[in-house]
């Protein structure tokens, strides 16, 4: 019989409580240590998870050994967020097992998740399944995955792909702006997503200010994902001052 993960339910049961905060990982522009020392910080400040991922490169030896980092400097659940079937690693806990469904290369809708389903099975990673929308601009995973990226101003087109994720049974919704957008999701969007859907609404991109973050949350997403803006900090010490500030904009 079908049970729900552990993670799924960490997340689920967090969310009775307070808007979570993912941070993302790119094993191709963090190299292990700078992951385990963000990861540390990360559970230290309270952000709720750690997404490892990237379109490009991601893969291998590179990635097992930034999940592993992360694994042994934090407790905090790692689910990785794949480019391909190759951005699968044993040491995950969970993988958003998700579709593109704005592709317009059904290697992305189905395609890779066929080439990946067995490693999953065999590592016994944990999969949860998601519809994955790429959003105006859309960025380097835009124009990776094939997609057509949904107008910034039609929020009913992205309600209507997040409505039949849900029907077709993924059990979260991403709205993806792209990484390093240079504007987040627009919070209408955002709005009006969440007023069609039941599953959890996870919004990442472009989200570099706690007012971002918060005007997101206020809007109706459920998870932030931020990734660039702590990457690109500078320093461990500026990492960790946005950390700080991103997970003040999530939690209010
Ligand atoms: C579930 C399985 C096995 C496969 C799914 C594969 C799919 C549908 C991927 C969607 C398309 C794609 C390329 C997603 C990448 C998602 C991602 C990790 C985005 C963040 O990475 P960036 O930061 O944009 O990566 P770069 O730094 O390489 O630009
Ligand atoms: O890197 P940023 O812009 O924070 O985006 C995070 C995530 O949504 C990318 O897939
Ligand atoms: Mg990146």
């Amino acid at each position: 019989m079908l049970e729900i993960g552990k993670v799924e339910r960490y997340i689920h049961e967090k969310l009775k409580n307070e808007k979570l905060h993912f941070v993302l990982l790119d094993p191709d522009d963090v190299p292990p240590g700078t992951a385990g020392k963000i990861a540390e910080m990360s559970e230290e400040i309270g952000v709720d998870a750690i997404m490892v991922g990237g379109s490009t490169g991601a893969e291998g030896e590179v990635l097992d050994g930034v999940v592993k980092a992360i694994k042994e400097s934090s407790g905090l659940p790692v689910i990785l967020f794949p480019g391909s079937h190759g951005g699968i690693s044993k040491y995950a806990d969970a993988i958003f097992f998700m579709s593109l469904l704005n592709s317009r290369n059904p290697f992305f809708i189905t395609g890779s998740q066929a080439l990946g389903a067995f490693t999953v099975k065999r590592y016994g990673i944990e999969p949860i399944p998601m519809a994955y929308l790429i959003i105006e601009p859309g960025e380097t995973v835009g124009w990776v995955g094939d997609a057509k990226p949904i107008p910034r101003h039609k929020p009913k087109i992205a309600a209507a792909y997040a409505l039949a994720g849900q029907y077709l049974g993924m059990r979260l919704v991403y709205l993806e702006a792209g990484s390093g957008a240079p504007q987040p999701v627009p919070p209408e969007m955002i709005a009006l997503v969440k007023r069609v859907i039941d599953v959890p609404l996870i919004v990442g991109g472009g989200i570099r200010t706690k007012e971002q973050a918060r005007q997101a949350v206020e809007a109706g997403a459920d998870i932030i994902v931020t990734g660039t803006a702590i990457e690109k900090a500078g320093s461990i010490e500026k990492a960790k001052e946005k950390l700080e500030e991103l997970n003040s904009g999530v939690k209010g």
